[in-house]
């Protein structure tokens, strides 16, 4: 990647929804310093964001680092080929690293170099450190989301329809990070990296529930180990673009993003 003060380094924004337009937006803005966005890649007209709309590989040839925002399959079928060619990546879609054969082969790519965004949560660096330390023995997360933002499509009707129409708080799954993250695989990214962050996706054991009154989507976080004992909560509105998506997280992409290019501030 080019890191030169005089040189704009070059990103690409691959998604153009609620995250993907607002990391654009705010990369226009120059809320990175020295990074410009030059493309944003997604299959459907996403409207005037300021900068062309580019598939993937034409967008690759414009590009020093790569912002996912769009969701786990990108990461399954492009990530490798962006670090081979030389790109940065930062990955918002985490849950696509549960799959142990792709995040082999992601940590194994290069030259680019790759990192995960915290995204919807915090509180990792502590349970990474503690990791380090000595293995953790506890890791749960509960994730409470409104109820239609949960529906899937493997859902049948019946499951489907109650998540619709459900005025109480219900449990809607009970498994590991690996599963969770299958299953959700667009609201539950933060459990895979939970998962990625104390190296055993299988550990961590996520409850997600639905909650017709949750105004604010909640992550409880209790870990134990070696190191302490650790809980945390995060209650965080939604995107208006996207109630299944954390309001903050563009702001935590456009973080992680500064770090990538080094050109990180504050608390790392
Ligand atoms: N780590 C974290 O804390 C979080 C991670 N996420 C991840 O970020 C992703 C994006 O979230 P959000 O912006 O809210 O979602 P949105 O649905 O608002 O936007 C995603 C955009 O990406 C597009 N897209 C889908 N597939 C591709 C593709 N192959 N190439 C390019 N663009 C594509 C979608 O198009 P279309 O609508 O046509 O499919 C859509 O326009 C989520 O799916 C999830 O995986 C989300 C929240 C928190
Ligand atoms: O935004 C959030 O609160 C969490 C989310 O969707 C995810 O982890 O995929």
């Amino acid at each position: 990647m080019r890191t030169t003060a005089d040189t704009p380094i070059r990103a690409v924004v691959i998604g153009g929804g609620a995250i993907g337009a607002s990391v654009v937006t705010a990369l226009l803005r120059g809320d990175v310093p020295d990074v410009v966005p030059v493309a944003v890649v997604d299959p459907q007209p996403v409207g005037d964001l300021g900068v062309p709309q580019l598939r993937l590989e034409a967008a690759l040839d414009q590009a020093d680092v790569v912002v996912e925002c769009a969701g786990q399959a990108v990461i399954a079928q492009s990530a490798v080929g962006i670090l081979e060619r030389g790109i940065d990546l930062l990955i918002t879609s985490v849950g696509a690293l549960a799959d142990p054969d792709l995040a082999a082969a992601v940590r194994a790519a290069g030259p680019g170099r790759f990192l995960l965004t915290a995204g919807a949560i915090g509180g990792l660096d502590i349970l990474s450190s503690a990791a380090a330390q000595g293995p953790l023995t506890r890791v749960e997360v509960t994730t409470t989301k409104l109820p239609t933002t949960l529906v899937q499509p493997w859902m049948d009707d019946h499951d489907a329809d109650l998540l619709r129409v459900v005025t109480e708080p219900v449990e809607v799954f009970r498994g590991t990070a690996r599963e969770a993250t299958r299953l959700f695989p667009r609201s539950l990214n933060v459990a895979a990296t939970l998962g990625w962050v104390v190296g055993d996706f299988d550990l961590v054991d996520v409850r997600l529930v639905a909650d017709p009154a949750a105004e604010l989507t909640c992550h409880r976080v209790v870990a134990e180990g070696a190191a302490g004992r650790y809980r945390f909560e995060i209650e965080n509105l939604p995107s208006p673009q996207n109630p299944r998506t954390s309001g903050v997280v563009p702001h935590a992409v456009l973080r992680s993003l500064a770090a990538l290019v080094g050109r990180p501030s504050g608390v790392v």
